[in-house]
């Protein structure tokens, strides 16, 4: 079977085509900039090169058109006919109460996630934008949806709720739900797996720390806290994103600046985070490079950035009574040695030690990074979302033709 996987953002769209005899990746690619004159498309068939085009790419189902004509492209492409497609699976970034585990996009199922659009208006628009797109280009093809959310449904009421009246719960579903489930899920069990222990043996802090970044308090196997909240704004400091403040911070800076509601939650979305701290860039490599010429801004991003991360390590610690296991994942936790060391070093209380030489390897691989006499396994696993919504759209579409 050959699933294609899409994550589809408000102007980007990731996709990457799997053949699930042997889970390979037959292509992968992006485009970006949807809706602007020149968007770009990068496409590369396994074992052919990196191709990349600019073209206007007007909107989602533009988009699709182009991802398969690249799929089946004489030269860049790898299928004959887009018929060998057999299923499509999409990252759903929110799927409120209504859905924990994957599910095959039927009319109810869309009709929630529509139902979904107000408590996700940046990310739940652009997914069904994305299936709609699907099902004009291959009307036949069955498709699932895997929501960020899913994982976190186990989360018990004293974590989830908000300490606000309950009312705003029971008639607006204002609650925490937690994001980046499909990884913290998977780098988990990919963990559980390498240390060859079962996973409801482990207490587990995932830190997925990329653009956006979530960490999860795993015990028993299933996420019982995370610190992202009703929508992806909360929690850590992120590339553009404030994470956690005090919520009078917003009608008060709504007043003293004259914003609108649209304006107030834009700033704190993409015009904070270390971005606004910085003021140089939302991009890990880039601060930590203008830190190392001696960017007192970019210093201060870093530690308010790595200080954050290491008080939520703290407060999960305690939220399950111990740890196990830590496991750093995403563009910045499986790349960045230097802030895994600068957490670790400060986390000594709780009797973690790194290897220094082992957290320097790079490897696409899980590894170990802490000393055998670290109370904590410190591992750093790759995570990998996709193979995850590939997975689940194999298993959903085999089980409705069983
Ligand atoms: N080699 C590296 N060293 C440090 N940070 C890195 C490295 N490679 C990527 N990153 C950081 O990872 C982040 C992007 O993470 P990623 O998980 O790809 O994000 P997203 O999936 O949310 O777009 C950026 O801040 C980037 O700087
Ligand atoms: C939900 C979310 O924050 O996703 P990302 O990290 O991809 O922005
Ligand atoms: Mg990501």
């Amino acid at each position: 079977m050959k699933v294609l996987v899409i994550n589809a953002g408000s102007s980007s769209l990731k996709y990457q085509l799997f053949n699930m005899k042997d889970e390979s990746i037959l292509a992968k690619g992006r485009v970006e900039r949807i809706g602007f004159e020149s968007s770009i498309l990068v496409h590369e068939s396994t074992g052919k090169p990196e191709v990349s085009e600019v073209s206007e790419i007007l909107d989602h189902n533009a988009a699709i058109k182009k991802v398969l004509d690249m799929i089946v492209h004489a030269e860049h492409g790898i299928l004959g006919s887009i018929d060998e497609i057999d299923a499509v699976g999409h990252r759903v970034v929110h799927g409120g109460e209504s859905f924990s585990n994957s599910v095959l996009v039927k009319p109810e199922v869309r009709s929630e996630i529509r139902k979904l659009f107000d408590l996700a208006p940046l990310h739940n628009p652009p997914a069904m934008m994305g299936i709609v797109a699907v099902e004009t280009n291959l009307p036949n093809v069955p498709q699932a949806a895997v929501f960020d959310t899913a994982f976190h449904q186990t989360m018990p009421a004293s974590s989830y709720l908000y300490p606000i009246p309950k009312v705003l719960y029971t008639k607006h579903k204002i609650r925490r739900y937690g994001f980046h489930g499909t990884s913290h899920y998977y780098v988990s069990r990919k963990a559980a797996e390498f240390l060859g222990k079962p996973i409801e043996s482990l207490k587990i802090i995932t830190c997925h720390i990329g653009n956006g970044g979530s960490l999860t308090a795993i015990q028993d196997g299933k996420s019982m806290d995370t610190s992202m909240g009703m929508t992806p704004l909360e929690g850590l400091m992120m590339g553009t994103r404030s994470g956690d403040l005090d919520p009078a911070v917003v009608p008060f800076t709504m007043a003293k600046e004259d914003l609108t509601i649209s304006e107030v939650t834009s700033m704190l979305n993409k015009h904070s985070g270390m971005l606004a701290i910085s003021g140089i860039s939302s991009d890990m490599r880039e601060i930590h490079n203008a830190m190392e010429e001696g960017d007192a801004n970019a210093k201060l991003a870093y530690e308010m950035y790595e200080y954050r991360i290491r008080k939520y390590i703290g407060s999960y610690t305690a939220a399950m009574n111990g740890l196990d296991v830590l496991i750093f994942t995403a563009g910045v936790g499986e790349n960045a040695s230097h802030l895994r060391q600068a957490i670790c070093d400060n986390l000594t209380y709780f009797g973690i030690e790194l290897d220094a030489e082992a957290n320097a390897v790079r490897s696409p691989d899980a590894r170990r990074i802490s000393t055998a006499q670290s109370k904590v396994e410190v591992l750093v696993v790759p995570t990998n979302e996709e193979l995850v919504i590939a997975q689940d759209t194999y298993d959903l579409v085999k089980s409705e033709q069983a």
